[in-house]
């Protein structure tokens, strides 16, 4: 579903790249948190995924198109396919819940009837029935961001991204927002989350992609925020051995049992996830429970997870 290759990205009149040879894959279904210290990297990631940005160099696959080969024509129909949240909500002030939550379908011609099908069903799912009628300012913070969430579905995009969307708000309000978009994952959307929220990343158990420096530096299959007790493993690392030589590590969890890392096999073909479909596991699926496919690292015995 998403795919980096090797993707750097420096900024003009910068010296340092915001992403350094970053090479990951986001499977169809996947709930991914992105998470790392302010300039790591996460927010030019999801720019690049909407192709708001270009790569500096490396490949990207997102839906089943390659952006070397997308013309700029097309890019708004990618843009349809990805849904984005951000921290700061960006509703539209003087228009109702209703009306912003039609407005994302609107501009994409669908039809009155449509519209009042789907937008009270989309603010039902959030969370937000009967308040079709209130402006913004006449909402929480934690209802604008559902608000937004409902905007950035309504159209039903195989992908969400979300930017900090709980940066705005209280731990409590947070983790209701992180577990609504965890429904929407159960409905099938990929949902990508960069965060710097440490209890909902830690609440979730969910993918855990770290960034430092814009160096992807661990990729967790069901991890916390704080890493630290999980070794680095640079791609090229994980990648270099082949199985049969692959070093054991410590993993950092007190079970007395050593994780080995391995890459991917992959497909072999290059092109997106669309030939993984069949091997992935079932939409909503325990956090829990090791990904089959999927991510440059590969673990090769499941995770065990804290006792909270
Ligand atoms: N438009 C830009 N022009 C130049 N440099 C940029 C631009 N956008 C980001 N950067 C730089 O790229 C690096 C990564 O920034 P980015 O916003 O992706 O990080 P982030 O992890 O999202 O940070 P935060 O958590 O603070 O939002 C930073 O060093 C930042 O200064």
């Amino acid at each position: 579903m998403i795919l980096f290759e090797n993707v750097t990205k420096t900024y003009p009149r910068t010296t340092r790249p915001a992403l350094d040879d970053v090479s990951l894959e986001i499977s169809r279904g996947e709930f991914a948190f992105v998470v790392g210290t302010s300039g790591s990297g996460k927010s030019t990631m999801m720019q690049l995924v909407m192709k708001e940005q270009d790569v500096t160099s490396g490949r990207i696959l997102v839906a089943g198109r390659d952006f070397d080969r997308l013309p700029e024509r097309k890019v708004p129909a990618l843009r349809r396919e990805i849904g984005c949240v951000f921290q700061d909500f960006r509703l539209l002030p003087n228009k109702t819940v209703f009306q912003n939550v039609a407005y994302a379908l609107q501009v994409l011609g669908t039809s009155r009837s449509r519209i009042r099908q789907t937008v009270p069903e989309t603010l039902e799912l959030v969370g937000l029935a009967g308040m079709e009628k209130r402006l913004p300012h006449q909402l929480s913070g934690g209802e604008q961001q559902r608000v937004a969430i409902a905007r950035a579905f309504v159209n039903r995009p195989p992908v969400l991204l979300a930017d900090e969307p709980t940066g705005n708000l209280d731990p409590e309000t947070s983790l209701g927002i992180v577990q609504l978009l965890d429904r929407i994952n159960r409905t099938g959307t990929t949902v990508v989350m960069a965060t710097h929220d440490t209890v909902t990343v830690d609440a979730m158990r969910k993918r855990v992609i770290r960034l430092d420096h814009g160096v992807l530096v661990s990729d967790l299959e069901a991890g916390d925020y704080d890493t630290g007790s999980i070794p680095r493993v640079r791609l090229e690392e994980a990648l270099a051995p082949a199985v049969a030589t692959q070093p054991e590590v410590a993993d950092g969890y007190d079970d007395g049992a050593p994780a080995a890392y391995a890459p991917s096999a992959g497909d072999g073909d290059g092109d997106d996830t669309d030939d993984e479909a069949a091997s992935l596991p079932p939409i909503g699926r325990d956090a829990d429970q090791p990904r089959q496919r999927g991510g440059m690292f590969r673990r090769r015995k499941p995770v065990l997870t804290n006792d909270r």
